[in-house]
């Protein structure tokens, strides 16, 4: 029930929008049900109007007076009432395809908003591809209730109500024939839906988790491929493969039994309104005429009494897996999004220095990462930050660009705390380089414009000279209008990193994050970025996560962390003067070097 106010809550917050369609479609499909009900009864009347006309006919004493003018009349009230039935019903149709089809391009708008709000902490703690499936599977569920089923919800439950109404209204006796297997139909629905239900949600849930195994599989194809992973990837998939058939079969199994079933008792209902209808007219003083009108008005009701509840019923698989989607998308518009406290006071130009002060910081409430870090960064300087794998370095270049907040301690731009400027304007001073270069699809200017577009091209060839990418994109046959796709990539990494590095130029940050690219770097690559690295620092305060100790030798201090503490700082020769566990590192670097 709760899950189902949720889902109801999710689709009125979007829906309210089209309450003037939607009263339309409404007035169309009271319309189309009010005639959908009241044709049987003309059709009764046609059948009572020619049984009398018969026995007339064949009665020398009153065959003058035999007259079909009824008859035709009734039959033209019937044509007319079902010709009405098919406008009201297929004009309602229409109204609510648009209707759909513009609330789920406002929920893919509504979700791909808020995502773009969200902390990094949810994209670091969700698979790709279980955020993608809210896009591709649930979104698409809730479009295809919408699309049909709400509109069924509408229409049915007034035929149900218009169905019962007439046929009280035409003998109460054959009413409660008609509706005396009501209790165990329903009973047994409630039943089938139950275990339906539970199998659905199972189904969605098992898709996600595939979902998310594909990406990551796809993703570490490389790696896959290089270690000779082929086969036990395809034995990881299997499980999830399985899972998805048992439950998709359950769900589809108990789904599909509902509509054959209740199709079933429909039958079975015919025959008994048949039979006590045939009983009540011999039985009662009716005229034979006006019982056999009364059999046939019966005869129709009984089906047009089961269709809604075979209908609501078959529609019931589509509305679960829209109920389960509207959840889902519920949840992600209830997530923290990233909190902006000092919104509208903006970061002022750096003056002095950048700090982290006493910092403690955990990713998860029980496993603290940095202890106590305690890092200054005076304006104009470079500091690079070295230690083992897993130490805290990209740890504390999260914490410095506020895509996570430190649990105590604080981070301060001129003893600011940054939790009380405005995010964006934080956002503004600060450049990223990270390791991973990201490439977008489209072309290399654009890449390197991304952001600020408002660049003239004279700025981009200046910033591309400077990262030392500028040789390389002129050799290319389409120059700076190149496509280039993270997935179809020309670059290699370490001139991804250079185009990074050039993104990063254009932009002009007044404090400048760098995480050195370590792996796939050839020499001339390296020497390259060393270069593009020393214009993109020269005049910037400047924190370099550096993987070869050379690289920073210049830096005006070097911190060292180890298990996310500041074990030693100070000058590249102050360290060695030490001869701590810096003077150990840096040694064996070079002896490998
Ligand atoms: N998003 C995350 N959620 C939970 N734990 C994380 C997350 N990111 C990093 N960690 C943990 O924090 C610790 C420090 O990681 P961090 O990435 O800061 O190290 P690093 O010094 O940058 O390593 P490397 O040199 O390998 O890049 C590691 O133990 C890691 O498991």
């Amino acid at each position: 029930m709760k899950s189902f106010m949720i889902a109801v809550r999710y689709f009125l917050r979007y829906l309210k929008k089209y309450w003037k369609g939607l009263i339309f479609a409404l007035a169309f499909v009271i319309l189309g049900t009010y005639a959908q009900v009241r044709a049987p009864y003309y059709m009764g009347k046609a059948f009572t109007d020619l049984s009398t006309y018969l026995s007339q006919y064949v009665n020398p004493a009153t065959h003058g007076k035999a007259s079909l003018d009824k008859f035709y009349s009734a039959v033209w009230s019937m044509a007319a009432f079902y010709i009405l039935t098919e406008v009201g019903l297929v004009l309602s149709g229409i109204i609510t395809s648009r209707i759909s089809a513009k609330t789920s391009g406002r929920m893919r708008i509504g979700l791909f908003s808020k995502l773009q709000k969200m902390t990094i902490k949810y994209f670091d703690s969700h698979q790709d591809g279980k955020i993608l499936s809210l896009f591709t599977s649930d979104i698409d569920n809730i479009f295809n209730a919408l699309n049909q089923a709400v509109f069924q919800v509408f229409s049915q439950g007034l035929l149900f109500i218009g169905v019962i109404w007439m046929m009280f209204e035409q003998s109460a006796t054959m009413a409660w024939v008609t509706m005396a297997m009501t209790p165990i139909v329903i009973l047994l629905a409630f039943f089938v839906m139950k275990r339906a239900r539970h199998y659905i949600n199972d189904q969605q849930e098992a898709i996600g988790s595939m979902n998310g195994y594909i990406n990551e599989q796809i993703n570490g194809q490389k790696i896959i491929i290089t270690e000779g992973l082929q086969k036990k990837s395809i034995a990881g998939f299997a499980p999830y493969n399985e899972d998805v058939r048992q439950k998709t079969y359950k769900g589809q199994v108990y789904s599909g039994m509902l509509s054959p079933m209740i199709q079933g008792f429909s039958y079975l209902n015919l025959a008994i309104v048949i039979f006590f209808g045939s009983w009540l007219v011999l039985n009662s003083g009716m005229s034979k005429a006006a019982g056999l009108g009364l059999v046939v008005v019966f005869f129709n009701y009984s089906q047009q009494y089961f269709q809604p509840i075979s209908q609501l019923t078959s529609i019931y698989n589509s509305l679960q897996l829209a109920i389960t989607g509207a959840n889902r998308l519920d949840k992600v518009d209830q997530e923290k999004e990233e909190s902006n406290p000092g919104k509208g006071k903006a970061l002022p130009t750096l003056e002095k220095r950048v700090a982290l002060n006493d910092v403690d910081f955990g990713y998860q409430p029980n496993r603290q990462i940095l202890h106590d870090v305690s890092i200054d960064v005076k304006k104009g300087q470079m500091v690079a930050l070295v230690g083992p794998t897993g130490s805290g370095k990209t740890t504390v270049m999260n914490l410095l660009n506020r895509f996570y907040d430190v649990n105590s301690g604080s981070v301060t731009f001129d003893g600011r705390d940054i939790r009380d400027v405005d995010l964006q304007s934080l956002r503004d001073q600060v450049g990223i380089v990270l390791q991973e270069s990201i490439i977008f699809s489209r072309t290399i200017a654009e890449n390197i414009k991304f952001g600020k577009p408002e660049a003239t091209d004279e700025e981009m060839i200046a910033a591309a000279k400077e990262a030392h990418i500028h040789d390389f994109i002129e050799s290319l046959p389409d120059g700076y209008q190149t496509q280039v796709s993270d997935e179809n990539s020309i670059f290699s990494t370490g001139q991804k990193q250079l185009l990074s590095i050039a993104r990063t130029i254009l932009t002009n940050p007044d404090f400048l994050i760098l995480d050195e690219a370590t792996s796939n770097v050839d020499t001339v690559t390296e020497e390259k970025i060393q270069k593009a690295m020393n214009n993109v620092i020269a005049g910037r305060t400047s924190f370099v996560i550096a993987h070869r100790l050379k690289t920073i030798l210049g830096a005006d201090k070097i911190v060292v962390l180890k298990d996310g503490r500041v074990i030693e700082q100070g000058s590249h020769q102050e360290l060695l003067d030490q001869n701590g566990f810096y003077a150990e590192l840096y040694h064996n670097q070079m002896v490998f070097e």
